[in-house]
């Protein structure tokens, strides 16, 4: 991550917790919008992950990204998704314990595909076997399937979870993973029955009739039309230019075969996705009692005979009610709405109930067989990902919001509670004083929901089960008169006047955590189950509809109370794991690319807690290392400790502290680790590292580090660095420029150094155009030439693009900002053409005027690049580092110079004298 430092003033920084102002909204925002416009995604906040739908394919998630994330130390890449995958998965594997990482997000925010990502790094990274494979497929194969009946089309995203899932991935001793597990929150069952304009039903109808062969359609009584589904076309999009149906349902089709399903389980499911279908268009009637009677006996039937249900049975529960009058059961007749609502209660609640059943199912495919497997099928340990809806605020919020906002309710406190709890675990193994943070708990909001007699859902509850009749106005008399005097409770007769007008006389609103959210109580009552599906023939609505249910004897549990239990269980699941989190932003709300709403983003920063959650992070100390790690890097920052250091780390990290004068105040040595309290610190300390880099080589030594210390001070000092900014640009002397280049946190000259080392080569008196005088040093490896970790993944490939590349014996290295791949180099016959695989495909490759006579290479990584072709070339000692202008000849003998000035924009080009110059922008760097 330091090493990205240099590049702050553009991109931001890696991390959050390096903001200066760590507790300014604006600037959080600020640092989010460099980095997204620069398509950096990804930010940490400490070790967890903000992440920003960008909207576009980005080249970050290739088979050669996965391997170079694959064992790297957490800090040593960019932010990404795999950093906090593979992080997880190696503490699991060495601290044999279980993990779980919380994604979480608005809808679209780009939850569902963070999962997916993770679980396909581990699907290519981890280690496996033939026989293991069958489980890599089904683990991945269950997703379409839970996506085809549990997703759907919305406004706010063509491919919307309507669940929350939790899914366990099992590993075995050896990190392979053998099994999982999926528990699956509170499927949005309303949309079975209605769907706002533009969204969509559940997927599944969909593939169904637009993939399913003719014989299904027929042998389920559907037509291939979805126009002729009540159900389906209330939101007026069947058909959706983004989604294709028929071509999900093959996928969907070959899914089942994979995970285990049986014909017969094919045949009942599809049985119940069709009655759902005849269902809707169910019409009821008055008969001239004023009692509902169904239109038509078409669709009733096709209902009886799929869900193997008795007709005259089933006619009776949708248009009468059992009442209970003393020991008798009689039977009530609706009217016409009254019908309809009992319609739409046994299509959602048969939808519901076979969701449940699915992911059951599913489960059973994906149980652990290890036994079979591996001879060692006791110790296994998991990750879990949950990919749970968030805060959501919408016009009207139903029992299905409150819902999810109770969950991110309790998922806030959980990951306050955690990090607090990480935070003060560490201090305490590290023997640094724990400093009490201030934050707002919010447990007291929690309590008001959960509280066992007082709390919403208990009030609930007992509203539902008491004899005589509960209404949605009853249930808010009795809330106003248990938690009516909580500070985060509100109705409109306990408003004050100017609140009272926009809550109405069936709302009730909360101030949660994130912000006030007005709840509407009407609906908050379900029916209780139908005996009619109890004796069903299918035998997935048999096993959803259980006879027992139906014992009055058992007070059975309300659907809140249900969520609620689940809930607990899913936290105290959590508790016992060591956390990840993925926090996904949504940019905009038309799924534009390179579109930052700021006032969107904003309040997204607010319902995800980010900045209470840096405030905790921040509190104490900015920045932690390993000693050996902080030495490693800034061991050249002190004459003690460079270039060896043979004593304790600590020691050397002490000394070389105390050498570039760190304050007391800034800073705290623990056990195994220098804790640094303010980033300008961590800034000064890059900074004159980046100095060293390039002064090495051309500079005596013991004037190098009394130049790094004046540098970190100056560096600490806004003002003096004000100062040499202007110095730089007003004296003009090469020498001061470059000191005020250098000082200027600059990344693009130290990488213009590079070039003019590359450049210079051919130049020198040497045999030939043979180098005369290079000076080689690898700045992150001391003296030897060792290319980084990430290097180690590229393969040298022998390649010559005819088209695209004229062979040159020189190479010019030029940088832009964007990760773009090394593409072909001919250097003096030593190397061939060497194509070094980046991180995406060719291309993009601009030549300069034939009249120059270099062939551009663009890289992200200079130095790396530079460092590879030399040793592809077998020239260790290539580098020369040189200031303000260099002397070279060419082949012919012909002399030249170039120069390095400031400019408007970053170019090279030939001066009228003939120089070459190189512009950069000093205020860009
Ligand atoms: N990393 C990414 N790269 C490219 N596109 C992305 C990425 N993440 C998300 N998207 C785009 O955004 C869309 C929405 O993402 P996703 O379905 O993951 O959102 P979500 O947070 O799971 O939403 P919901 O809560 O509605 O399920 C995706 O279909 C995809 O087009």
């Amino acid at each position: 991550m330091e090493g990205a430092l240099i590049a702050r003033d553009r991109v931001g920084v890696q991390d959050f917790v390096l903001l200066d102002s760590h507790t300014s909204e604006t600037a959080f925002l600020n640092n989010l919008r460099k980095r997204y416009q620069e398509n950096l995604i990804y930010t940490y906040i400490g070790t967890l992950l903000v992440s920003v739908n960008p909207y576009k394919e980005l080249d970050i998630y290739t088979v050669t990204q996965m391997q170079l994330y694959r064992g790297v130390n957490f800090f040593e890449l960019p932010p990404h998704l795999y950093a906090i995958a593979d992080n997880a998965y190696r503490v699991m594997c060495s601290e044999y314990n279980n993990h779980f990482i919380l994604i979480s997000g608005e809808s679209g925010a780009g939850k569902t595909e963070a999962s997916k990502k993770i679980l396909q790094y581990y699907a290519v990274t981890c280690p496996t076997t033939e026989q293991l494979q069958i489980v890599r497929d089904r683990l991945l194969l269950s997703n379409p399937v839970l996506e085809a009946f549990g997703n759907a089309k919305t406004l706010r995203n063509d491919n919307s979870s309507r669940f929350g899932k939790y899914m366990d991935i099992q590993f075995d001793f050896k990190g392979a993973p053998v099994g999982g597990h999926i528990l699956s929150y509170l499927i949005e069952k309303s949309r079975v029955v209605h769907q706002n304009h533009g969204e969509r039903n559940f997927h599944i109808f969909y593939q169904l009739l637009e993939g399913g062969d003719k014989d299904l359609l027929c042998w389920l009584g559907l037509e291939r039309n979805p126009q002729k589904y009540a159900y389906l076309i209330q939101g007026r999009c069947a058909k959706v230019f983004s989604i294709n149906d028929k071509n999900d349902w093959k996928i969907v089709r070959k899914a089942f075969s994979i995970i285990d399903f049986t014909e017969k389980d094919i045949e009942h499911l599809f049985g119940i996705v069709a009655s759902v279908l005849h269902l809707g268009n169910i019409q009821f009637e008055e008969d001239s009692n004023g009692h509902a009677i169904i239109r038509d006996g078409t669709q009733i039937k096709w209902i009886s005979k799929l869900l193997g249900v008795h007709l005259s049975i089933l006619q009776e529960s949708l248009t009468h009610r059992k009442i209970e009058a003393r020991s008798e059961e009689v039977l009530s007749p609706l009217n016409v709405d009254l019908a309809f609502y009992a319609r739409d209660a046994v299509a959602k609640a048969i939808y519901g109930r076979t969701f449940t059943w699915l992911v059951n199912k599913i489960n059973g495919s994906l149980a652990n067989k290890v036994g079979f497997l591996s001879s060692d099928s006791t110790r296994k340990t998991v990750i879990g990902l949950l990919d749970i809806y968030g805060f959501e605020v919408l016009d009207t919020n139903s029992f299905e919001q409150f819902c999810i906002n109770y969950c991110n309710e309790k998922l806030q406190q959980l990951l306050i509670e955690m990090t607090l709890k990480a935070e003060q675990e560490e201090y305490e193994l590290e023997g640094i004083e724990w400093e009490p943070i201030p934050y707002f708990n919010n447990k007291i909001i929690c309590d008001l929901v959960e509280q066992k007699h007082k709390g919403i859902i208990s009030i609930l509850d007992e509203e539902c089960l008491r004899p005589g009749e509960a209404t949605d106005l009853s249930f808010l008399e009795k809330l106003e008169e248990k938690v009516g005097d909580h500070a985060h409770f509100v109705t409109r007769k306990l408003a004050d006047q100017k609140t009272r007008k926009s809550i109405d006389w069936v709302d009730f609103r909360l101030l949660h955590y994130a912000g006030e959210v007005t709840y509407c109580a009407v609906g908050s009552f379900s029916l209780p189950p139908f005996q009619v599906l109890c004796n069903s023939k299918n035998g997935i609505i048999r096993e959803c509809f259980l006879l027992s249910e139906l014992d009055n004897r058992r007070r059975p549990e309300t659907v809140a109370t249900q969520f609620k239990n689940s809930l607990m269980s899913l936290i105290e699941i959590l508790m016992s794991k060591e956390p990840s989190y993925v926090r996904c932003i949504k940019p905009n709300e038309n799924k534009e690319p390179g579109k930052f709403d700021d006032y969107l983003i904003r309040h997204q920063v607010k319902y995800l807690g980010l900045m209470e959650h840096l405030r905790v992070r921040r509190a104490g100390f900015a920045y932690r290392r390993k000693y050996e790690l902080f030495l490693q890097r800034y061991k050249s920052l002190c004459p003690a400790t460079w270039p060896h250091w043979h004593g304790p780390a600590a020691e050397g990290v002490e000394r070389l502290i105390k050498h570039i004068g760190y304050k007391p105040e800034e800073y705290k040595l623990g056990r195994t680790k220098i804790f640094i309290r303010f980033p300008k610190t961590l800034f000064a300390t890059e900074d004159a590292f980046e100095f060293r880099k390039h002064l090495l080589g051309m500079v005596p030594v013991p004037f190098i580090f009394s130049r790094l210390q004046a540098k970190y001070k100056g560096c600490l000092g806004k003002r003096e660095y004000q100062k040499k900014r202007e110095a730089g640009r007003s004296s003009g002397t090469e020498d001061s420029l470059l000191q005020a280049v250098l000082s200027s946190r600059s990344c693009c000259f130290g990488r213009f150094l590079w070039l003019a080392s590359v450049l210079a080569w051919p130049a020198g008196t040497g045999k030939g155009s043979e180098p005369c005088a290079w000076h080689c040093r690898a700045p992150w490896q001391g003296e030897t030439l060792i290319p980084p970790r990430c290097f180690q993944y590229v393969t040298p490939v022998i390649k010559y693009d005819r088209n695209g590349f004229k062979p040159r014996d020189r190479l010019l290295v030029l940088t832009q900002s964007s990760a773009y791949v090394v593409e072909m180099a001919k250097i003096k016959q030593k190397i061939d053409y060497a194509t070094l695989k980046g991180n995406g495909g060719a291309g993009g490759l601009p030549f300069l005027p034939e009249t120059l006579g270099d062939a551009i290479l663009q890289c992200e990584h200079v130095f790396e690049t530079v460092t590879k072709l030399c040793m592809l070339a077998n020239k260790q000692s290539l580098v020369k580092v040189v200031q303000g202008s260099l002397q070279f000849r060419i082949g012919s003998g012909k002399e030249g110079t170039m120069v390095f000035t400031v400019g408007q924009e970053p170019q090279v080009f030939k001066a009228k004298n003939g120089q070459l110059t190189v512009d950069y922008r000093l205020d860009s760097v």
